[in-house]
């Protein structure tokens, strides 16, 4: 088995007594800064002025213009838009980093497609949380930790191994388990299983089933509980306890159409397209195409994420977790502008 780091192997003395940056207080941004300070780290916060730059303030941090963060820092993690670090780095961060700084990063996407060549006189390391960062905080808060990775780019100083492992353990990935890893691995898997799997995979897999249950003429409230509302506990069990745990509770009814009904969804077929999502991903190939929708003010994306949120199962889901008061949004209703776009 590969080697796991837990809190108790990571000395974070390397930390102590040295400012750390964060650039970004959006999804991994407050969640890194509040877990780090909590921690018993010293964090400043770099932001543009606006909802996150105000947040920041209200949750107590010093919020600087980015370059003047980046100018006071020892470890700076950039915690941008992936979309939006290139700029942002080559007009802010690039001029004003210390000699001999950390220079960090939750994806490694910019590094690796060289959008961002980093200068040779700073450290820079990957430290990613393997799960989104408003269950960064919770988990944290909970006590336990969102699992992650480490991966080292350049070793300027000699002790960035030291630095990359107390910064995980500052954000409570320790607690969980930190792998070391590339920067190559790392945005190459990571971008595979958001978009085969955990994001792509499982929304499309989602709607097929409810799609299919509506136009065979079931209700859509029913189609919503059975596809999307279950699917949580489901996972809950597979988190829990892996696939065997699932099985456990389920009927031995359910576990036999799990067996044979399963592949005839998921087949070799959807694998080899698996495999074409993770070539255009190891090609450089939607990189491409991503960087290439960002520069045209990303027409697609805002087409498909409006009929995304007018998709039926998205209205019925609104409506029926209105009637759940138990079913909570810690998330969005700790945003003030929520960004769903409804029309009809
Ligand atoms: N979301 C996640 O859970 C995960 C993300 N990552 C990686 O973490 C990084 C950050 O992603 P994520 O947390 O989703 O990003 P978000 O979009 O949630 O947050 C981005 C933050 O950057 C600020 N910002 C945007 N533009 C500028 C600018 N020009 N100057 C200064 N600040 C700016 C935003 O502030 P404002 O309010 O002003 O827009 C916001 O606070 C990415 O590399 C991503 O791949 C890695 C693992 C999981
Ligand atoms: C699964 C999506 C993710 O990779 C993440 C939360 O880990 C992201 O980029 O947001
Ligand atoms: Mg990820
Ligand atoms: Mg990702």
């Amino acid at each position: 088995m590969a080697k796991l780091l837990y809190e108790n192997e990571i000395n974070t003395q390397v930390l102590e007594g040295k400012k750390i940056a964060v650039i970004g207080y959006g999804s991994q941004g407050h969640a890194h800064s509040l877990n780090l300070r909590e921690s018993g780290f010293d964090v400043v916060i770099g932001n543009r002025e606006g909802k996150s730059f105000n947040q920041a303030k209200e949750d107590g941090f010093a919020v600087y213009p980015v370059a003047e963060a980046v100018k006071q820092a020892d470890l700076v993690m950039i915690l941008l838009p992936d979309e939006l670090q290139q700029s942002v780095f080559e007009e802010s961060i690039r001029p004003n980093l210390k000699d001999g700084a950390a220079l960090a990063f939750a994806h490694g996407f910019n590094v690796h497609y060289g959008q961002i060549q980093p200068p040779s006189n700073v450290d820079v390391f990957l430290a990613a949380p393997k799960g989104p960062g408003h269950l960064v905080r919770r988990t944290y808060q909970e006590g336990a930790g969102v699992p992650g990775l480490y991966g080292i780019y350049q070793d300027y100083t000699g002790k960035a191994r030291e630095i990359a492992l107390a910064y995980t353990a500052g954000i409570g990935s320790a607690r969980g388990g930190v792998l070391e890893t590339s920067f190559q691995e790392e945005t190459e898997t990571d971008l595979f299983g958001e978009q085969a799997v955990l994001c792509g995979g499982a929304t499309a897999l989602v709607k097929a089933g409810f799609e299919t249950l509506v136009e065979a003429g079931y209700q859509p409230e029913l189609a919503y509980f059975e596809c999307l509302h279950e699917l949580k506990l489901i996972v809950d069990l597979m988190y829990e306890g892996g696939l065997e745990n699932m099985r456990y509770s389920i009927s031995d009814t359910a576990e036999w159409g799990d067996f044979v009904s399963g592949p005839r969804v998921v087949n070799d077929e959807t694998k080899a397209r698996m495999k074409e999502v993770l070539k255009d991903i190891q090609t450089g190939e939607f990189a491409k195409g991503w960087i290439l929708e960002n520069q045209a003010n990303r027409p697609k994306y805002t087409a498909i994420k409006n009929a995304e949120n007018n998709h039926l199962i998205e209205k019925v889901g609104r409506e029926l977790r209105s009637l759940m008061p138990f079913v909570k949004n810690p998330i969005q209703s700790e945003q003030k502008d929520v960004k769903v776009n409804v029309t009809n």
